[in-house]
C-alpha cells in the first residue's frame, strides 16, 4: 500500500508539473508573458478580466470534495507541503521565519478561503490582489509560485490517495493558476511603492504592565485610511510579520501609533511591549483592512471599542471628528477594569476639545448593558473591535435589535 502510494505521489507529481508547465506555458488564456500594466487600484478587476472567472460551478463541488477529504489530516498536509518545498527549492526556505506555526496556520486558512469563494472572483479578485501587493514584502517573486504550485498540489494529490483524479487536479490547477495570476499583477502593479517601509520608534510608553503605546516614524511616506491596520516585522523576531491597527489619522506628520498588549511569552507583542525602544528600527507592511467610513457617513457614530482595539476606534475617531456631516460621536470603551482603560487622558482630551464626542467607560460590561446606554442604535453607523468574544457578542445583540447590516463594521481578523 506504501508502495503504491508513493507511486501514485510520483505520478502526480510528474504530472502536476506538466500541468502547470502547460498551463503556465498556455496562461489559461491569460497570455502570462504579455500581462497588461494596470493600476493597484484596478488590479481586483484585472485579475478578475484576464481570467473569466476563478472555477465553474461543477469544479467547485469537486473542490469543495476534494477539501472535505483531506481535512482531517489538515495540519499534517500542511507540514508535508512546507518540508517538500524546502526539500525541493531550499533557497525559499530564506522568505520565512524560524518559527513556522503561524506560517502553517496562514496558509490553511488562505486556502479554505480560496475554495470558500473559489467561484466569486468579484471576492476572490480584490483578496488576492491586497494579497499580491502584501507578498512583496515577504521577497516573493513571480518565478517563485510555480513550485509552490506545484508542491501544494503534490501534497493534496497525497494526503487525498485514491480520491484524487484528473478533473481534481483540473479543478486545483485552474484555481492555483488564478490566484497566481491576480497575485503577481498586483505585485507588479505596486512598484510605484516600496514593498516594506521602515520605521524608527520615536515614543514608547508602558501604559500597563503589559500594555505599551509605540509612536512610529516611517523612513517614506506612510498612505493609509483611518481604521485600516499595518503589519509589522522587528528583527529580532525576523520575518514573522503580525498585524497592529494604526491608532492614528492619516496626516498626522507621517506619525504611526500602535497598542499592543504583550499576552504571551516568545511572539511578536512581548517584543514591542518589552524588548523594543526609542531609537529602534522596524519593518512595516503596505496598510491592509476595510475598517474605514463610508464615503457618505450617517450623521450618528457608534464606536464599540475593548482592550487594545481601541487603536483603530481612536483613528476612526480622529477622523470622524474632522469629517463635515458627522454630528454625533459615542465611544463605548470596555476595559477589564478602570485601570485598564490605557488611554483615557488622550481621549478626555479629545472630548473636552469637541462637544459632540461622548466617550463612555465600560468596565466589566456586558453587551446588552453597554448597547442599552445607546438610544436609537439603528440610526448610527456602528464600528467594533476588540476582543472576538466581544465583537461577536455585540455583532449578535445588534441583529437581535434588527439593526441592518450595512450599517456596521468590524474587521474580519479578530
Ligand atoms: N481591528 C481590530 O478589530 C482590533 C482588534 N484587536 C483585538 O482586541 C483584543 C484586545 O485584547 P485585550 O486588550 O487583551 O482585550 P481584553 O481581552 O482585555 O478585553 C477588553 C475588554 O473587552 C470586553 N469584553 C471582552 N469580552 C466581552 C464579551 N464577550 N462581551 C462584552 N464585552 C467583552 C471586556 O470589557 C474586556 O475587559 C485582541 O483580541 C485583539 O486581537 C486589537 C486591535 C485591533
Amino acid at each position: 500500500m506504501e508502495e503504491y502510494d508513493q507511486l501514485l505521489v510520483l505520478r502526480n507529481a510528474v504530472h502536476v508539473r506538466r500541468g502547470l508547465a502547460g498551463q503556465l506555458a498556455t496562461g489559461i488564456g491569460s497570455g502570462f508573458g504579455s500581462r497588461a500594466r494596470s493600476g493597484a487600484a484596478s488590479g481586483a478587476a484585472t485579475g478578475a478580466g484576464t481570467l473569466a472567472g476563478a472555477v465553474d460551478s461543477g469544479q467547485r463541488a469537486l473542490l469543495e470534495a476534494s477539501v472535505a477529504r483531506v481535512a482531517p489530516r489538515a495540519a499534517e498536509l500542511v507540514a508535508w507541503f512546507y518540508t517538500r518545498l524546502f526539500a525541493t527549492r531550499p533557497y525559499l526556505r530564506g522568505l520565512f521565519p524560524a518559527d513556522m506555526a503561524d506560517q502553517h496556520d496562514r496558509l490553511l486558512a488562505a486556502l479554505l478561503g480560496l475554495v470558500a469563494d473559489c467561484d466569486r472572483p468579484d471576492i476572490l479578485g480584490p483578496r488576492l490582489t491586497r494579497l499580491g501587493r502584501d507578498h512583496r514584502k515577504y521577497g516573493v517573486r513571480t518565478a517563485h509560485y510555480a513550485g509552490v504550485g506545484e508542491t501544494l498540489i503534490a501534497a493534496l494529490a497525497h494526503f487525498s490517495g485514491t480520491g484524487w483524479d484528473a478533473a481534481t487536479e483540473a479543478a486545483w490547477l485552474r484555481l492555483y493558476t488564478y490566484a497566481m495570476t491576480v497575485m503577481t499583477e498586483a505585485a507588479d502593479s505596486a512598484d510605484d511603492e516600496p514593498p516594506y517601509w521602515y520605521a524608527t520608534v520615536v515614543a514608547h510608553e508602558l501604559r500597563r504592565p503589559d500594555l505599551a503605546v509605540l509612536g512610529l516614524r516611517p523612513a517614506a511616506p506612510y498612505r493609509y485610511t483611518a481604521g485600516q491596520y499595518t503589519t509589522v516585522e522587528s528583527s529580532r523576531l525576523a520575518r514573522l510579520w503580525k498585524p497592529y491597527s494604526l491608532a492614528t489619522r492619516p496626516g498626522a506628520g507621517n506619525l504611526l501609533e500602535l497598542h499592543v498588549r504583550a499576552l504571551e511569552p516568545g511572539g511578536l507583542s512581548e517584543v514591542l511591549v518589552h524588548r523594543t525602544a526609542v531609537g529602534d528600527t522596524l519593518r512595516l507592511g503596505p496598510p491592509l483592512g476595510d475598517l474605514t467610513l463610508p464615503a457618505d457617513p450617517r450623521a450618528k457614530l457608534l464606536l464599540v471599542a475593548g482592550g487594545t482595539g481601541l487603536a483603530p476606534i481612536k483613528a476612526l475617531l480622529q477622523e470622524a471628528i474632522r469629517t463635515p456631516g458627522i454630528t454625533v460621536i459615542r465611544l463605548l470603551l470596555a476595559g477589564r477594569d478602570r485601570d485598564d482603560l490605557y488611554d483615557l487622558d488622550a481621549l478626555g482630551d479629545l472630548a473636552a476639545r469637541h462637544r459632540h464626542v461622548d466617550i463612555r467607560p465600560v468596565v466589566d460590561g456586558e453587551p446588552d448593558a453597554l448597547l442599552d446606554q445607546v438610544p436609537d442604535l439603528a440610526g448610527h453607523e456602528i464600528y467594533v473591535a476588540g476582543p472576538p468574544e466581544m465583537t461577536r457578542a455585540v455583532l449578535t445583540r445588534l441583529a437581535e435589535l434588527d439593526v441592518p447590516p450595512g450599517q456596521v463594521h468590524h474587521d474580519p481578523y479578530y
